[in-house]
Protein backbone atom coordinates (compact mmCIF):
# COMPACT_ATOMS: atom_id res chain seq x y z
CA UNK A 1 0.00 0.00 0.00
CA UNK A 2 0.97 3.62 -0.67
CA UNK A 3 1.02 6.55 1.43
CA UNK A 4 -1.38 8.39 -0.71
CA UNK A 5 -3.94 5.05 -0.37
CA UNK A 6 -3.39 5.49 3.06
CA UNK A 7 -3.84 9.29 3.29
CA UNK A 8 -7.15 8.61 0.87
CA UNK A 9 -8.69 6.07 3.24
CA UNK A 10 -7.86 8.39 6.03
CA UNK A 11 -10.30 11.11 4.25
CA UNK A 12 -12.58 8.77 3.39
CA UNK A 13 -13.43 6.46 6.79
CA UNK A 14 -12.70 10.16 8.67
CA UNK A 15 -10.61 8.45 10.90
CA UNK A 16 -6.59 8.01 11.62
CA UNK A 17 -7.25 5.16 13.97
CA UNK A 18 -5.25 2.08 14.16
CA UNK A 19 -6.42 -0.33 16.23
CA UNK A 20 -4.07 -2.49 18.55
CA UNK A 21 -4.46 -5.93 18.21
CA UNK A 22 -2.82 -7.37 21.27
CA UNK A 23 -4.38 -10.64 22.20
CA UNK A 24 -4.14 -12.66 25.78
CA UNK A 25 -6.19 -15.65 26.73
CA UNK A 26 -6.43 -13.90 30.12
CA UNK A 27 -8.41 -11.18 28.86
CA UNK A 28 -10.70 -12.34 26.02
CA UNK A 29 -14.26 -13.64 26.70
CA UNK A 30 -14.37 -17.51 28.36
CA UNK A 31 -16.65 -18.03 25.87
CA UNK A 32 -14.36 -17.94 23.16
CA UNK A 33 -11.82 -20.42 24.93
CA UNK A 34 -13.81 -22.98 24.15
CA UNK A 35 -13.49 -22.56 20.12
CA UNK A 36 -10.50 -24.17 18.27
CA UNK A 37 -8.50 -21.36 17.79
CA UNK A 38 -9.92 -18.18 20.27
CA UNK A 39 -7.47 -15.86 19.12
CA UNK A 40 -8.18 -15.93 15.78
CA UNK A 41 -11.64 -15.94 16.85
CA UNK A 42 -11.29 -13.17 19.23
CA UNK A 43 -9.79 -10.72 16.66
CA UNK A 44 -12.44 -11.64 13.58
CA UNK A 45 -15.21 -10.14 16.13
CA UNK A 46 -12.70 -6.99 16.99
CA UNK A 47 -12.07 -6.79 13.15
CA UNK A 48 -15.72 -7.25 12.01
CA UNK A 49 -17.22 -4.39 14.82
CA UNK A 50 -14.41 -1.82 14.13
CA UNK A 51 -13.45 -2.22 10.46
CA UNK A 52 -15.40 0.93 8.87
CA UNK A 53 -14.11 3.09 12.02
CA UNK A 54 -10.27 2.20 11.41
CA UNK A 55 -7.88 2.46 9.07
CA UNK A 56 -5.21 0.46 10.40
CA UNK A 57 -4.49 -2.90 12.24
CA UNK A 58 -1.67 -3.82 14.33
CA UNK A 59 -0.77 -7.04 15.83
CA UNK A 60 1.74 -7.00 18.04
CA UNK A 61 3.62 -10.61 17.57
CA UNK A 62 4.74 -10.41 21.17
CA UNK A 63 0.74 -11.80 21.81
CA UNK A 64 0.85 -14.29 19.34
CA UNK A 65 4.77 -15.64 19.90
CA UNK A 66 3.56 -16.20 23.32
CA UNK A 67 1.17 -19.11 22.57
CA UNK A 68 4.10 -21.01 20.13
CA UNK A 69 3.03 -22.03 16.71
CA UNK A 70 -0.55 -22.25 17.69
CA UNK A 71 0.24 -18.00 18.53
CA UNK A 72 1.82 -18.16 14.33
CA UNK A 73 -0.82 -19.92 12.95
CA UNK A 74 -3.34 -17.56 14.77
CA UNK A 75 -1.25 -14.46 13.24
CA UNK A 76 -1.66 -15.46 10.01
CA UNK A 77 -5.09 -16.51 10.14
CA UNK A 78 -5.36 -12.75 11.49
CA UNK A 79 -3.57 -11.06 8.72
CA UNK A 80 -5.13 -13.15 5.97
CA UNK A 81 -8.86 -12.16 7.08
CA UNK A 82 -7.85 -8.62 7.13
CA UNK A 83 -6.10 -8.69 3.74
CA UNK A 84 -8.63 -10.96 2.09
CA UNK A 85 -11.81 -8.92 3.32
CA UNK A 86 -10.62 -5.46 4.09
CA UNK A 87 -7.51 -5.15 1.44
CA UNK A 88 -8.00 -1.36 2.02
CA UNK A 89 -6.73 -1.61 5.67
CA UNK A 90 -3.33 -0.70 6.37
CA UNK A 91 -1.51 -3.65 8.52
CA UNK A 92 1.04 -3.30 10.57
CA UNK A 93 3.37 -6.01 12.33
CA UNK A 94 4.60 -4.83 15.47
CA UNK A 95 7.45 -6.83 16.29
CA UNK A 96 10.58 -4.36 16.49
CA UNK A 97 12.78 -5.77 14.81
CA UNK A 98 16.31 -5.17 13.51
CA UNK A 99 19.91 -7.32 13.78
CA UNK A 100 22.70 -7.25 10.85
CA UNK A 101 21.90 -6.89 7.41
CA UNK A 102 21.45 -10.34 6.64
CA UNK A 103 19.57 -11.46 9.59
CA UNK A 104 17.42 -8.10 8.81
CA UNK A 105 16.63 -9.22 5.38
CA UNK A 106 14.77 -12.73 6.59
CA UNK A 107 12.83 -10.52 9.46
CA UNK A 108 12.05 -8.51 6.46
CA UNK A 109 10.81 -11.41 3.95
CA UNK A 110 9.08 -13.14 7.32
CA UNK A 111 6.65 -9.98 7.77
CA UNK A 112 6.39 -8.07 3.93
CA UNK A 113 7.02 -11.27 1.83
CA UNK A 114 5.43 -14.22 4.24
CA UNK A 115 2.80 -12.92 5.94
CA UNK A 116 2.07 -10.02 3.64
CA UNK A 117 1.69 -6.98 6.41
CA UNK A 118 2.50 -3.47 4.69
CA UNK A 119 4.78 -2.62 7.28
CA UNK A 120 6.71 -3.73 10.63
CA UNK A 121 8.08 -2.15 13.69
CA UNK A 122 11.87 -1.62 13.85
CA UNK A 123 14.79 -0.98 16.21
CA UNK A 124 17.22 1.87 15.05
CA UNK A 125 19.69 0.76 17.91
CA UNK A 126 21.96 -1.67 15.45
CA UNK A 127 21.89 1.38 12.78
CA UNK A 128 21.67 1.83 9.05
CA UNK A 129 22.35 -1.73 7.45
CA UNK A 130 19.89 -3.48 10.08
CA UNK A 131 17.13 -0.96 8.45
CA UNK A 132 17.84 -0.72 5.23
CA UNK A 133 17.24 -4.22 4.24
CA UNK A 134 13.61 -3.76 5.33
CA UNK A 135 13.92 -0.34 2.98
CA UNK A 136 14.10 -2.42 0.52
CA UNK A 137 10.61 -3.20 -0.26
CA UNK A 138 8.81 -0.77 -2.56
CA UNK A 139 5.15 0.17 -1.10
CA UNK A 140 6.27 -1.67 2.19
CA UNK A 141 6.89 0.64 5.00
CA UNK A 142 9.53 0.30 8.17
CA UNK A 143 8.33 2.35 10.82
CA UNK A 144 10.70 3.35 13.04
CA UNK A 145 11.00 3.74 16.80
CA UNK A 146 11.93 7.38 17.78
CA UNK A 147 10.24 8.39 20.97
CA UNK A 148 8.58 5.96 22.81
CA UNK A 149 5.39 6.30 24.47
CA UNK A 150 7.22 4.19 27.87
CA UNK A 151 9.03 5.89 30.79
CA UNK A 152 12.48 4.48 29.91
CA UNK A 153 12.17 6.25 27.13
CA UNK A 154 14.13 8.31 28.98
CA UNK A 155 16.44 6.42 29.62
CA UNK A 156 18.62 6.77 26.02
CA UNK A 157 16.30 8.30 23.83
CA UNK A 158 16.17 11.89 25.08
CA UNK A 159 20.32 11.87 25.91
CA UNK A 160 22.17 14.51 24.89
CA UNK A 161 24.88 13.60 22.84
CA UNK A 162 26.82 15.83 20.41
CA UNK A 163 25.42 18.39 21.51
CA UNK A 164 21.72 16.57 20.44
CA UNK A 165 18.97 14.10 21.93
CA UNK A 166 19.51 10.45 20.59
CA UNK A 167 15.54 10.67 19.35
CA UNK A 168 16.37 13.68 16.85
CA UNK A 169 19.96 11.78 15.81
CA UNK A 170 17.51 9.04 15.05
CA UNK A 171 15.44 11.22 12.59
CA UNK A 172 17.69 12.99 11.00
CA UNK A 173 20.49 10.18 10.22
CA UNK A 174 17.55 8.02 8.92
CA UNK A 175 16.39 10.36 6.72
CA UNK A 176 19.87 9.71 4.78
CA UNK A 177 19.57 6.06 4.43
CA UNK A 178 18.59 4.43 1.22
CA UNK A 179 15.00 4.24 0.16
CA UNK A 180 13.89 6.37 3.46
CA UNK A 181 11.11 7.50 1.83
CA UNK A 182 9.57 3.92 2.93
CA UNK A 183 10.24 4.97 6.58
CA UNK A 184 7.20 6.09 8.73
CA UNK A 185 8.00 6.76 12.81
CA UNK A 186 6.82 5.58 15.66
CA UNK A 187 6.21 8.88 18.95
CA UNK A 188 4.43 8.27 22.00
CA UNK A 189 1.04 9.64 22.63
CA UNK A 190 2.30 10.58 26.46
CA UNK A 191 5.18 12.50 24.52
CA UNK A 192 2.71 15.14 22.80
CA UNK A 193 5.12 18.21 24.04
CA UNK A 194 7.40 16.87 22.09
CA UNK A 195 5.70 16.65 18.78
CA UNK A 196 6.55 19.96 17.17
CA UNK A 197 10.13 19.46 17.46
CA UNK A 198 9.43 16.21 15.81
CA UNK A 199 8.12 17.69 13.21
CA UNK A 200 10.79 20.27 12.58
CA UNK A 201 12.92 17.03 11.40
CA UNK A 202 10.04 15.05 9.60
CA UNK A 203 7.91 17.57 8.53
CA UNK A 204 6.55 14.54 5.79
CA UNK A 205 6.39 11.31 7.66
CA UNK A 206 4.15 9.54 9.07
CA UNK A 207 4.09 9.03 12.43
CA UNK A 208 2.40 5.76 14.67
CA UNK A 209 1.30 7.12 17.61
CA UNK A 210 0.36 4.42 20.26
CA UNK A 211 -0.37 5.58 24.01
CA UNK A 212 -3.71 7.11 24.21
CA UNK A 213 -6.74 5.34 25.66
CA UNK A 214 -5.35 3.01 28.57
CA UNK A 215 -1.38 4.52 28.48
CA UNK A 216 -3.64 7.95 29.11
CA UNK A 217 -1.99 10.20 26.10
CA UNK A 218 -4.21 12.86 24.76
CA UNK A 219 -5.67 12.66 20.84
CA UNK A 220 -5.84 16.32 20.85
CA UNK A 221 -2.86 17.53 22.12
CA UNK A 222 -1.15 14.81 19.59
CA UNK A 223 -2.81 16.14 16.56
CA UNK A 224 -2.47 19.83 17.71
CA UNK A 225 1.35 19.24 17.34
CA UNK A 226 1.76 16.68 15.28
CA UNK A 227 -0.51 16.54 12.38
CA UNK A 228 0.87 17.82 8.85
CA UNK A 229 -0.89 18.96 5.72
CA UNK A 230 -1.90 15.08 5.07
CA UNK A 231 -2.56 14.55 8.43
CA UNK A 232 0.17 12.13 8.65
CA UNK A 233 -0.96 10.30 11.91
CA UNK A 234 -2.04 6.62 12.63
CA UNK A 235 -2.92 6.83 16.18
CA UNK A 236 -3.00 3.39 17.76
CA UNK A 237 -5.47 2.19 20.62
CA UNK A 238 -5.65 -1.54 22.07
CA UNK A 239 -6.49 -2.53 25.34
CA UNK A 240 -9.27 0.61 25.63
CA UNK A 241 -11.02 -0.56 22.84
CA UNK A 242 -9.87 -4.76 22.49
CA UNK A 243 -11.09 -5.21 26.10
CA UNK A 244 -13.58 -2.72 26.98
CA UNK A 245 -16.13 -5.56 27.69
CA UNK A 246 -15.01 -8.95 28.93
CA UNK A 247 -19.05 -10.45 28.18
CA UNK A 248 -20.72 -11.41 25.21
CA UNK A 249 -20.72 -8.11 24.32
CA UNK A 250 -16.66 -7.66 24.05
CA UNK A 251 -17.02 -6.64 19.92
CA UNK A 252 -20.32 -4.25 20.55
CA UNK A 253 -18.64 -2.28 23.01
CA UNK A 254 -14.79 -2.14 21.03
CA UNK A 255 -17.22 -0.85 18.49
CA UNK A 256 -18.48 1.26 21.06
CA UNK A 257 -14.88 2.85 21.97
CA UNK A 258 -13.80 2.80 18.56
CA UNK A 259 -16.50 4.88 17.50
CA UNK A 260 -16.65 7.63 20.01
CA UNK A 261 -12.48 7.85 19.39
CA UNK A 262 -13.21 8.03 15.26
CA UNK A 263 -15.91 10.50 16.16
CA UNK A 264 -13.27 13.04 18.23
CA UNK A 265 -10.98 12.23 14.94
CA UNK A 266 -13.86 13.52 12.81
CA UNK A 267 -14.39 16.47 14.55
CA UNK A 268 -10.69 17.47 14.32
CA UNK A 269 -10.37 16.37 10.78
CA UNK A 270 -13.42 19.02 9.94
CA UNK A 271 -11.72 21.80 11.96
CA UNK A 272 -8.57 21.22 10.48
CA UNK A 273 -9.09 20.34 6.89
CA UNK A 274 -12.84 20.74 6.03
CA UNK A 275 -13.37 17.54 5.20
O1 LIG B 1 5.55 0.21 18.58
C1 LIG B 1 4.51 0.32 19.25
O2 LIG B 1 3.43 0.10 18.74
C2 LIG B 1 4.59 0.85 20.60
C3 LIG B 1 5.57 1.80 20.83
C4 LIG B 1 5.52 2.58 22.00
O3 LIG B 1 6.30 3.50 22.18
N1 LIG B 1 4.56 2.30 22.92
C5 LIG B 1 3.62 1.31 22.74
O4 LIG B 1 2.76 1.17 23.60
N2 LIG B 1 3.67 0.53 21.62
C6 LIG B 1 2.72 -0.60 21.43
O5 LIG B 1 1.42 -0.06 21.24
C7 LIG B 1 0.44 -0.86 21.93
C8 LIG B 1 -0.22 0.00 22.98
O6 LIG B 1 -1.30 -0.69 23.55
P1 LIG B 1 -2.36 0.00 24.54
O7 LIG B 1 -1.57 0.71 25.58
O8 LIG B 1 -3.12 -1.17 25.07
O9 LIG B 1 -3.21 0.92 23.72
C9 LIG B 1 1.20 -2.08 22.46
O10 LIG B 1 1.13 -3.11 21.50
C10 LIG B 1 2.63 -1.56 22.61
O11 LIG B 1 3.58 -2.61 22.46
Amino acid sequence: MTTQQLHEQILQKKSFLCVGLDPDLDKIPSHLLETEDPIFEFNKAIIDATHDLTVGYKPNTAFFEAYGIKGWISLQKTINYINENFPEIFTIADAKRGDIGNTSSMYAKAFFEDLNFDSVTVAPYMGKDSVEPFLAFENKHTIMLALTSNEGAFDFQTLTANGKELYKQVLETSKTWKNSHNLMYVVGATKAEYFAEIRKIVPDSFLLVPGIGAQGGSLSEVCKYGMNDNVGLLVNSARAIIYASKGNDFAEKAREEALSVQQEMEEILSSMFQV
